[in-house]
């Protein structure tokens, strides 16, 4: 039923701009019917508004107890792709959100929140918030991060394994062809960057900032590369923990993204999508972030086990 009012919102609104041009074709009947379309209309988006907003006002994108096929959500792009090199083919000229349930499993979610927990069963954040990142390395451990692949070396080998690995590059490549196909550019003019990284957070207290993941940001201006960023979740919103939905922060009201296994959402990366995560309250919340850029030189490869 929610999909179908989002849809019909797109609807309205097409038929809100063809009623405001009719206006010019002035007899008074056309006058009146267009003022009863618009009143009809303007009922059914405050309608539609108050149906998709959650106790606090927020909007609700996409609830953890629906399943999506994909819904898409377009917002005008913002300045900053100017103030980079563009690349023809993929820097974004449609911006916007999307959502999908239909592009990994949940079954895929299951077995890499198993390479989530085994890799985070190595380390982890004194705080609230832990990284791991294939490619670099890198993981959080007590207030510092370790290069576990130095650190574990060998180790590694019987928590972490080849088949972990290659499900990573499928679901990588899936998602990259989900991102294309819906901003309409080329999967091989889009590129894998950094950071790129599995994240776990959960209610303590922080103990350095970089535990702190809930300050609201701009992708691109924080990670410089970033075009496209797609979040997989890996754990439910509401089942496992509480708090931690994302948020996408506009000056009308927020847009929440309920975290969901399997959930695909990605978004263009410019200040058209500041966004934040709120505190979680209790329970742990395991995403992966998997970001993309235009420009070749800030390509990465997909991570092979050393
Ligand atoms: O995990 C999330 O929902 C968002 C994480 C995020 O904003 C980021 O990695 O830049
Ligand atoms: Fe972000």
């Amino acid at each position: 039923i929610r999909t179908r009012h989002w849809r019909r919102l797109g609807t309205i609104e097409n038929s809100f701009r063809e009623g405001g041009d009719s206006r010019s074709r002035d007899t008074s009947w056309q006058r009146i019917i267009t003022c009863a379309v618009l009143g009809v209309t303007g009922s059914l988006i405050a309608g539609f508004l108050v149906l998709h907003q959650s106790g606090d006002g927020m909007v609700v994108l996409a609830a953890q107890d629906e399943t999506l096929d994909h819904r898409f959500y377009q917002v005008p792009c913002s300045e900053d792709y100017n103030n980079h090199r563009r690349f023809a083919g993929c820097t974004p000229r449609r911006c916007g959100r999307a959502v999908s349930d239909a592009v990994i499993t949940r079954q895929e979610a299951e077995k890499m929140l198993r390479v989530a927990e085994a890799g985070f069963s190595l380390g982890g954040s004194d705080g609230g918030a832990s990284i791991l990142d294939l490619h670099s390395g890198a993981l959080s451990m007590g207030k510092h991060f370790v290069n576990m692949y130095r650190y574990f070396g060998e180790k590694l080998h019987e928590i972490l394994t080849e088949e972990d690995f290659q499900l990573y590059r499928e679901l990588r490549l899936r998602i990259q062809s989900e991102i294309a196909r819906t901003f309409n550019i080329n999967a091989s003019s889009l590129y894998l960057t950094k950071p790129t990284f599995f994240s776990r957070m959960n209610s303590s207290a922080a103990k350095t900032t970089h535990d702190e993941y809930w300050h609201p940001h701009i992708d691109k201006v924080t990670y410089g590369s970033f075009d496209y960023t797609s979040l997989l979740y890996l754990s439910d919103y509401s089942r496992d923990f509480g708090g931690g939905r994302f948020v996408f922060i506009d000056t009308v009201s927020n847009s929440t993204v309920e975290p969901k296994a399997g959930r695909l959402s990605f978004f263009t990366s410019g200040s058209e999508n500041l966004h934040h995560v709120e505190k979680v309250q209790w329970g742990t919340r395991y995403a992966i972030t998997i970001s993309f850029t235009c420009d070749p030189d800030h390509s990465i490869e997909d991570p092979t086990w050393m």
